[in-house]
């Protein structure tokens, strides 16, 4: 089973926490012990936003706020690498074919940020499409795709299921200024839509919902389900 997780820097680097870290990366380890090949993607969190937040002020324009996040998230890629164990190649992948060439021989990639006008969950999104991934995980700071922000609104209602042309329905209108927050973005919810994906976001908080969810298909947050698709996928149920 190939697994893509994206794990947004609102998760994994809110702020700088060297235990947060390593929970994850213990995480991934054990999955990679259970036999599921995967990649890596992490986002930018509360430093790039400082950073974007600062460059702005200082009359940036939004490509290179971009690039200041990219970056960003790539310090954060190499934190994690920091953190897993021998199976996980040493590079930051800063293209596709690079980390599909890793996950191919059998070592964990991890990745950040690769061109401006996009986050990483569009990176994720594109390299779980590349490498051919069995399931694609969001992990986030939201349970799941809403039909309002949750942070904002208090009657907004998590969408338990959702297709991919609904998922790109709820996440057009949202913004795409750099920094910005949305459970996934645009491109990455018109990436899902055409590769026919199977997608879930989750609460990444707790690492262990990662594991659950794909390990067993199990969590609380928003299955994105390829149309036409209604069965269980079978490497859920072997296990
Ligand atoms: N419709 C929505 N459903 C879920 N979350 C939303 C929605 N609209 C806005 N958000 C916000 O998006 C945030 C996740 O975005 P972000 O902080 O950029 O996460 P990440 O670090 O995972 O990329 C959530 O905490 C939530 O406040
Ligand atoms: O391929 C990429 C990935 C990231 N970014 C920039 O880096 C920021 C931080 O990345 P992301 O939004 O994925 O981080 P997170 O929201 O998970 O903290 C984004 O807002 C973008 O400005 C980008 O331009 N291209």
């Amino acid at each position: 089973m190939r697994v893509v997780v994206s794990i947004g820097g609102s998760v994994l680097a809110p702020d700088l926490d060297a235990r947060r870290v390593e929970d994850h990366a213990d995480v991934i380890e054990h999955l990679a012990r259970e036999g599921v090949e995967l990649g890596a993607v992490v986002g930018g969190g509360g430093v790039a936003r400082d950073y974007i937040t600062a460059a702005r002020d200082l009359g940036a324009n939004e490509v290179q706020l971009d690039q200041i996040g990219i970056d960003v998230t790539r310090i954060n890629a190499r934190l994690l690498i920091a953190a897993l164990g021998p199976k996980v190649d040493p590079k930051v992948a800063h293209d596709y074919e690079g980390a599909g060439d890793a996950i191919r021989r059998g070592d964990i990639s991890v990745m950040g940020g690769v061109m401006p006008g996009q986050t990483t969950d569009a990176v994720a999104a594109a390299l779980a499409e590349y490498v051919d991934a069995d399931l694609l995980i969001y992990a986030t700071s939201a349970d799941g795709v809403f039909d309002a922000d949750p942070n904002v609104d208090d009657d907004a209602t998590r969408y338990e299921e959702l297709s991919a042309s609904k998922l790109v329905d709820v996440i057009a209108p949202m913004s795409r200024d750099a920094g910005a927050s949305a459970p996934v973005d645009l491109l990455a919810a018109k990436l899902i839509e055409r590769s026919r994906m199977r997608t879930i976001v989750l609460d990444g908080t707790d690492p262990e919902s990662i594991k659950q969810a794909a390990l067993h298909g199990e969590h609380s947050g928003t299955d994105i389900i390829p149309e036409g698709t209604d069965d269980e996928p079978s490497y859920w149920a072997q296990r």
